[in-house]
């Protein structure tokens, strides 16, 4: 069995964060591993509190895996402060786990922030350079490559920006903007445009974080970079199709679509 590694946060609602990774990594044919973060108290309709873990007990979190279990591939989510994202990668740096994929969380789809302003720089000087995939949405990609994306073409040269910051792999994910889903990813190989039907539902809360750990998965299955993509978009794409209500706001994807009917019965 394949193993992967969330470093993330907590959604106590269960449809984002290290919850949303743990389901999308077993949906996905892997054994799941966390290290928390930060203790988020949300819903679907907001963030109540952020509790940061403190440092060294994310670090403990992470020599608990590494000094006993193989890592196949780790998934960074929720790295809400500059110290946290400078200790992480000096972890990633001592154990040498051959894929990262990095999801750059700041904000809830709610629209309450989960990191602290002024991370960019320190993500830019000690995540990006060791990271295999960087995921963006469009706020974050428009932060990090200081471009305002008005539209899709925007999408490809942001991703080209963050490229030149030397990310090896990123995907510039368009669910904010309107018209089909269409994602950009950006490899040394070149720009493949990855476009699904929008479909018509509230149900996102969680959405990047489900993609990134089913990219995270298919990677440590061997997968190549545009396939693992493409797989974790159709996954996404179908996982959002089949949501059912949780809550009265931006309800989760549902990531078994694939092994039980919405009445919980196994398929
Ligand atoms: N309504 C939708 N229908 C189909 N695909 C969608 C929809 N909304 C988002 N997606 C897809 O879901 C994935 C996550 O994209 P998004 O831009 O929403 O990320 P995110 O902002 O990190 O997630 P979230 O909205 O949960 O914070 C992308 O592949 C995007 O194209
Ligand atoms: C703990 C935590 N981590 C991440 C997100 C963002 O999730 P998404 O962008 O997938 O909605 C979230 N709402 N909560």
């Amino acid at each position: 069995m394949l193993k992967c590694l969330s470093v993330a946060g907590s959604d106590c609602s269960g449809g984002a964060g290290i919850q949303a990774d743990l389901k999308a990594f077993s949906a996905n044919e892997t054994f799941g591993m966390s290290v928390i973060t930060s203790v988020v108290a949300e819903n679907t309709t907001r963030v109540l509190s952020v509790f940061n873990v403190p440092v060294e007990e994310i670090q403990k979190q992470i020599d608990a895996v590494f000094e006993d279990i193989h890592v196949d591939a780790v998934k960074l989510g929720m790295l809400p402060t500059a110290e946290i994202i400078s200790a992480v990668a000096d972890k990633l740096n001592e154990y040498k786990p051959s894929i990262i994929v990095c999801d750059p969380v700041m904000v809830a789809t709610s629209g309450d922030a989960l990191s602290e302003g002024g991370t960019v720089s320190t993500m830019r000087e000690k995540l990006f350079p060791i990271v295999t995939l960087l995921t963006p949405n469009i706020p974050e990609a428009e932060a990090i490559s200081g471009l305002e994306i008005k539209n899709e073409n925007y999408m490809e040269k942001a991703a080209r920006i963050i490229m030149d910051m030397g990310v090896k792999n990123v995907l510039v994910k368009g669910g904010h903007l309107t018209g089909d889903a269409v994602d950009y990813l950006c490899t040394p190989e070149g720009v493949h445009k990855l476009a699904c039907k929008r479909v018509d539902s509230p149900n996102t809360h969680g959405t990047g974080c489900t993609l990134s750990s089913a990219i995270t998965a298919n990677l440590a299955h061997g997968m190549d970079m545009l396939s693992a993509v493409t797989k974790a978009k159709n996954y996404i794409t179908e996982a959002i199709e089949k949501s059912f209500t949780v809550g009265k706001g931006h309800s989760p994807v549902n990531h078994f679509y694939d092994y039980y009917d919405l009445k919980g019965t196994v398929l």
